[in-house]
């Protein structure tokens, strides 16, 4: 994931919002899509994963669901998913007392400014660029040889026994939704899993968002879509801010208790020819409380090709995108010009 900067890095946002005052002219967000005082809720569809880790009988009742949902909003609320609560609430413990440390602590993990991994906020890429209203820990959790053990914090103590449960939790899940997807679509359970790859990486982020005093004009998240295969996020368990753009309007996405929200990125979009949306999305801001999050992202092997499931190109439904190896290297080329990295891999 080379991404190539620009500028050293700015100061961390949790600094900027603690220090008080009018944010700094590079945060304001000049969208057309603005930022309304308000926004509908959207009804994400919530599926039960346990129908399809054995031969149960709501296994097709709970795969039309499925297909419904990611071929719509292009997300869904995963529920039964074999994490105990306790678990859950620890993987966010663990992110809030670290940001929660001084500037100091935290920055022993610092991103160097030419990398992605370790603590920081936003990669400058232009010199235009709007900057998220956001903090972050982005860090290579599979395959483990890839780790880089001296950006994962030492403290709190558990952070990194708990982070590398979650990844291992999630290998497995992973495995489970692809082939649940498949099989959403009548196809061969495997389809997508083998394009995907036994040594898939996976990048965790823990976002972090400061109170923001100007909600109305700054964002935390810029609108974009994922370029993984797909992302489980877990969600703050009090506050909201994610939104997903159905039919050309922002909804905001409801917490659901002890739920991961699934959503398709731009590979399971190009695998299923089109058929699964790998939605465009952002994060708003509030001015009263802070917000956490952790994102997955479940990336296919870079050196696999992937392309369009062939049962899925048909000719009413022609041949959506081309086949492409190491999605990810073009994605950030793309994503700060404000293209939609997708776009240039459609025919
Ligand atoms: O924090 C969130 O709700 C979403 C974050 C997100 O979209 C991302 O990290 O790609
Ligand atoms: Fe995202």
């Amino acid at each position: 994931m080379a991404e190539t900067m620009v500028e050293p890095l700015s100061k961390p946002v949790q600094e900027l919002a603690s220090n008080g005052g009018e944010p700094p002219e590079r945060y304001i967000y000049r969208g057309s899509d603005g930022i309304a005082p308000s926004f509908p809720l959207l009804e994400v569809p919530v599926v039960d994963l346990s129908c399809f880790a054995s031969s149960s009988p709501l296994a097709d009742q709970e795969l039309d669901k499925l297909r419904l949902a990611i071929s719509s909003c292009g997300c869904f609320q995963a529920i039964n998913h074999g994490m105990s609560n306790s678990f859950l609430d620890q993987l966010r413990d663990v992110g809030k007392t670290f940001f929660a440390y001084p500037t100091e602590e935290k920055q022993k993990y610092s991103r160097a400014v030419d990398d992605t991994e370790g603590y920081g906020n936003d990669s400058v890429l232009s010199e235009n660029q709007t900057l998220d209203w956001s903090d972050r820990l982005y860090l290579i959790v599979n395959p483990e040889d890839q780790r880089k053990l001296k950006l994962w914090p030492q403290n709190p103590e558990s952070f990194r026994d708990v982070l590398h449960e979650y990844t291992v939790k999630l290998k497995i899940l992973t495995e489970l939704v692809l082939k649940a997807m498949a099989k959403s679509l009548n196809l061969e359970e495997n389809c997508f899993f083998d394009q995907y790859g036994e040594e898939a990486s996976m990048i965790a982020r823990y976002n972090f968002y400061p109170p923001c005093p100007r909600p109305d004009l700054i964002l935390g998240v810029k609108p974009h879509a994922d370029g993984s295969a797909i992302t489980f996020l877990l969600q703050d368990k009090e506050v909201e801010g994610l939104q997903v753009l159905k039919d050309n309007q922002w909804f905001n996405v409801p917490i659901v208790p002890h739920a991961l929200l699934i959503n398709v990125g731009d590979q399971a979009e190009i695998m299923s020819n089109g058929m699964f949306k790998s939605p465009m999305h952002r994060v708003v801001t509030n001015s009263e409380r802070e917000r956490m999050t952790l994102a997955v992202f479940c990336l296919p092997e870079a050196d696999i090709e992937i392309g369009p499931v062939e049962e899925l190109v048909t000719e009413e439904r022609p041949r959506m995108y081309r086949k492409i190896k190491n999605f990810v290297s073009l994605y950030f080329q793309n994503y700060q010009q404000g293209k939609r990295p997708i776009d240039t891999v459609k025919l």
